[in-house]
């Protein structure tokens, strides 16, 4: 049971009474009057064959207050989009599959290329992207929440309480990150946030002084949790990465858009598991290495905005800062584990702390090299006004895909 502690300064939405599902969801069909909610899933076509997303849909089938889902679907041939329309006909719920992919989408994406405006990367901050311009292309929808497709742990209380804060007509909450403990065959996981997230924003705040920026991102118990809901007119304006620092780049762009009391974050799970990736030692462009070098890249981006100047010298106390509170947090994560009858494998644990102080040194390295370097995908706003038919023009392509190929 978790307690009521309102750690950092957004607020923290706690599970203190374990509802039960029904009761969230009879509020949630009451509060769908004012402000109807939608769901977008981005989703490999890989995952149709895992054993998550079955689960996934079984749950969502079930789920009455949302009125449109949203897939997006990335890496999926004609057949492979053939064969997902049919796996999500399965959901009672209106639900568009964007083929992202297929030839309509593809055309689209060459004009805004063209324009400047479309996303340079393949990944999920591109997928999130197009699922987000349907969102505001359709404008059925009010209150939106998004999560990943790979969730082995999934069930309909996730969902009810991820978007119950951006639901509730009486809650003035803009944007909500959801946070879980991450454990699985009896093993702590989570190793990119435990491990170099949360310690390298306090080696920020020891080697620059603390700021409101970095005490903002440490307020989020899993800054690294794909579940999040927001209300729609977040996505006017909001720049994300398209690359790993996908949901670094989110809550960095919510501190600029909005004060703090607007957003906040919710406990969605008493556990968590999903797909787990390689770490990729010696890999720069793969796995968890890939992933952490694009998060400090973000960090090191959004820093540089607010006025911080970097060095070699300040990349280099940083990543010795950075070494020295990660190794202390091990033993603090192995004392966790233990007294819950937990492993933690500190040999790995090292292992992954030696390549994260490596990628810290590598990120900052790129990072003095390309100062302008920026994978941002332009907002949506610019994108309309570069285009102004681009909503009309992708609510069609989906329309025609979703009839064409069933
Ligand atoms: O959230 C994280 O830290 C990364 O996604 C890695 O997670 P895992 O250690 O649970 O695979």
């Amino acid at each position: 049971m978790a307690d009521f502690y309102q750690n950092g300064i957004i607020t923290t939405l706690h599970n203190i009474a374990d509802r039960p599902v029904e009761e969230l969801e009879k509020e949630l069909i009451s509060f769908s009057k004012q402000r109807p909610m939608g769901l977008i899933l981005p989703s490999l076509y890989s995952e149709l064959e895992g054993p998550a997303l079955q689960n996934i849909i079984a749950e969502l089938k079930h789920v009455p207050y949302l009125s449109q889902i949203t897939i997006g679907l990335d890496r999926a041939d004609e057949s492979q989009y053939r064969h997902a329309l049919q796996f999500f006909a399965e959901l009672d719920q209106h639900h568009k599959v964007l083929w992202n992919d297929g030839p309509r989408l593809q055309a689209l994406d060459k004009e805004l290329q063209k324009l400047g405006v479309a996303p340079r990367e393949l990944g999920k901050g591109r997928n999130v992207w197009y699922c987000m311009g349907y969102k505001l292309a359709t404008a059925k929808v009010e209150s939106i929440a998004l999560h990943d497709c790979d969730i082995l742990t999934y069930d309909r209380a996730l969902l009810a309480r991820l978007i119950y804060p951006v639901a509730h007509p009486r809650f003035n909450y803009e944007f909500c990150k959801g946070f879980y403990p991450r454990t699985a065959e009896g093993k702590i996981n989570g190793r990119v946030s435990r491990l170099l997230v949360t310690p390298l924003l306090r080696s920020f705040k020891t080697i620059l002084g603390s700021s409101d920026y970095l005490e903002y991102m440490d307020s989020f118990r899993y800054p690294l949790a794909g579940e999040f809901s927001f209300r729609r007119d977040v996505l006017n304006d909001i720049r994300i990465p398209s690359d790993w620092g996908l949901e670094i780049g989110v809550l960095s762009e919510m501190y600029r858009n909005y004060s703090h009391n607007r957003l906040c974050q919710v406990d969605i799970a008493d556990n968590y598991d999903h797909k787990h990736q390689d770490l990729s030692l010696g890999n720069q462009a793969a796995g968890l290495s890939k992933m952490s070098i694009d998060i400090t890249k973000a960090l090191f981006r959004k820093l540089a905005t607010q006025g911080v100047t970097f060095t070699s010298e300040t990349i280099r106390s940083l990543k010795a800062t950075y070494y020295r509170i990660a190794l202390d947090f091990i033993e603090t994560y192995h004392n966790d584990a233990l007294m819950n009858g937990l492993t933690l494998d500190i040999h790995q644990e090292e292992k992954a702390v030696e390549m994260f102080a490596q990628n810290i040194m590598n990120a900052g390295q790129h990072f003095l090299e390309n100062p302008m370097e920026a994978p941002f995908v332009p907002s949506w706003n610019r994108v309309a006004s570069a285009m102004p038919d681009v909503f009309a023009r992708l609510e069609e392509a989906v329309e025609l895909d979703n009839k064409d190929y069933i």
